[in-house]
């Protein structure tokens, strides 16, 4: 089963989700379209954070050069970024995919991250911070996928545990909290393996 991670904001930890949950099924990861090269590549940190082979990790449809929204760093490099090309590429193993900010993000002028996820229909999860100002936009988030059909495998929150807000979330929005990566002062595999296995339960992935 392929699995869509998305998110509230950008910068909320995606990535280092993604790496952990990539690891942990021993799956592949693709990130369809980079925005920005110059400080590397989230397909550069999941290579790094999650420690699998080099090949595990698909190589993305749009590398654009400048860290912005997608649609204004394709037009910036003159570049149109057509769906079609967006399709998950092949993979003998379980696939994770990862958005770029929000799931309202665009790709074109036109067509947001979510609608890409309409089209996929894969289970699709978010990350979101515990801090101030997460009810609002975990739920304004939920709101958008499932306007579109999405499928929610549920909720993964980042940062310091906030039971009111990630239990308020939940309860409201009516998903699943899959569980809570805390802030790791030393970022590297085995503590972010350690911490995803003491945090998530690996059976709620399918
Ligand atoms: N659990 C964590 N512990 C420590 N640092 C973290 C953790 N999660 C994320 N970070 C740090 O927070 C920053 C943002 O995380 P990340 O790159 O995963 O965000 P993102 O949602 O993938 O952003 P983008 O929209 O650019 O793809 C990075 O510097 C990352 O190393
Ligand atoms: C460059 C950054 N790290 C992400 N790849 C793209 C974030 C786009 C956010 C757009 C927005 O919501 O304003
Ligand atoms: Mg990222």
């Amino acid at each position: 089963m392929t699995l869509v991670v998305t998110a509230t904001d950008t910068d909320v930890g995606k990535t280092v989700f993604s790496a952990a949950l990539t690891a942990a099924i021993d799956g592949c990861y693709w990130k369809p379209v980079q925005a920005g090269l110059d400080d590397g590549t989230d397909s550069e940190r999941v290579a790094r954070l999650s420690g699998l082979p080099a090949d595990r990790i698909l190589p993305e449809a749009y590398r654009l050069k400048t860290p912005a929204s997608p649609h204004f760093a394709a037009a910036i490099d003159n570049v149109l970024i057509e769906p079609e090309r967006l399709t998950p590429p092949a993979c003998d193993r379980r696939l994770v995919i990862e958005g770029a900010g929000g799931a309202l993000v665009p790709l074109t002028g036109g067509i947001l991250y979510a609608d890409m996820f309409a089209r996929w229909r894969y289970e699709t999860i978010i990350v979101a911070r515990t801090s101030l100002g997460t009810i609002n936009h975990s739920l304004m988030t939920i709101e958008a996928l499932r306007s579109r059909d999405v499928p929610i495998l549920g909720i993964a929150f980042i940062g310091e545990a906030n039971e009111d807000s990630e239990n308020t979330i939940a309860a409201i929005g009516r998903v699943k909290r899959l569980g809570r990566l805390p802030h790791l002062a030393t970022l590297d595999t085995a503590s972010l393996n350690a911490a995803f296995a003491a945090h998530f339960r690996i059976e709620d992935f399918g």
